[in-house]
């Protein structure tokens, strides 16, 4: 949706023509190729050669690979591996610096307003119009997505309903927990019916009882065809509701697949680990210590 003036966005600082200053130091790549197989009506999301740059970083190198239609697909790394970047491309928030990003099989840089209107987003950091009441705002995002006043009012009340936002709905944003606005915030992404969701952490600060609410909701989605893409830092809730992922690191694909293809016979968080290759313990803290207090 063009509602750039609601998200919260660093000036992108291209430049294309410089050169890569990171280089993976991973070796465990699996090959994205785009298969011949996987030219069919069925793909929901098609990255190709996906790449930004700002300034001398490379955030997002060279990033090729599908999500089917009807998946539950997610993009895990460490801190700072470009998921938030590759999300901001995908979704149109953000122009790459090379590569192209299909979205049901529309360009999303050729045609951005279309290719909106087939996503919901949750950006990163998500910006509110903190003066409105929850359903306020939901009801202005609706009708910004061009809907007509009486489907405003119904989607409105339904995902009130759905996302259990009744007691908080008319208060105001500014007052809202951080838990809460990333609720009000997911409802607003389905509001326009879009096919593919792009969610940014989207159970970042939520509790475990309105997290199930949320996953509940974006399982019906997904069974009715719609897809999900979400990034997460919680590899247990990834392993459970996922059944497609992109491990990625210093910006390059590692690995991508069926999740049970990725895992193998670990868990998601053993395989992520390995991958990651990160320190088994913290070291240089020996003086954090007062157990001889
Ligand atoms: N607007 C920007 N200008 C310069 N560098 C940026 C910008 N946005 C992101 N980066 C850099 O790009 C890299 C990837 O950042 P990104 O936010 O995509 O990572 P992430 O995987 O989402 O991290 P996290 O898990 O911590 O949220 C980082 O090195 C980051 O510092």
């Amino acid at each position: 949706m063009s509602t750039e003036a609601e998200w919260k966005h660093e000036q992108d600082t291209d430049t294309t023509s410089q050169e890569s200053a990171m280089t993976s130091k991973h070796d465990e790549t699996v090959s994205p190729a785009v298969d011949a197989e996987e030219q069919g009506d069925d793909v929901a999301l098609r990255l190709n050669g996906l790449t930004k740059r700002f300034g001398r970083t490379t955030a997002v190198e060279d990033i090729s690979y599908t999500v089917q239609r009807g998946s539950f697909s997610s993009i895990v790394g460490p801190n700072g591996a470009g998921k938030t970047t590759t999300l901001s491309m995908i979704s149109g928030l953000l122009p790459p610096s090379s590569g192209s990003v299909e979205v049901l099989g529309d360009d999303v840089w050729r045609d951005r307003q279309a290719a909106q209107q087939r996503i919901g987003t949750l950006p990163d950091r998500l910006r509110m119009f903190e003066q409105l009441t929850g359903a306020q705002y939901l009801s202005y995002v609706g009708s910004i997505r061009g809907l007509k006043k009486q489907e405003v009012l119904e989607r409105t009340e339904n995902l009130i309903d759905a996302f259990d936002l009744r007691d908080n709905v008319n208060r105001l944003v500014v007052d809202y927990s951080s838990g809460l606005r990333k609720k009000l915030g997911l409802a607003a992404t389905l509001i326009h019916n879009p096919e593919l969701l792009v969610l940014d952490e989207p159970l970042d600060a939520i509790d475990p009882v309105s997290a199930n609410t949320i996953v509940e909701v974006l399982e019906t989605f997904t069974e009715r065809g719609g897809t999900v893409l979400l990034s997460s830092h919680s590899m247990d809730f990834v392993q459970r509701v996922c059944d497609h992922i992109a491990v990625i690191v210093d910006g390059q694909l590692i690995a991508e697949g069926d999740m049970d293809e990725v895992r193998g016979e670990l868990t998601l968080e053993e395989r992520f680990r390995h991958i990651v290759r990160g320190p088994e313990e913290s070291e240089g803290l020996d003086w954090l210590d007062i157990s001889f207090r």
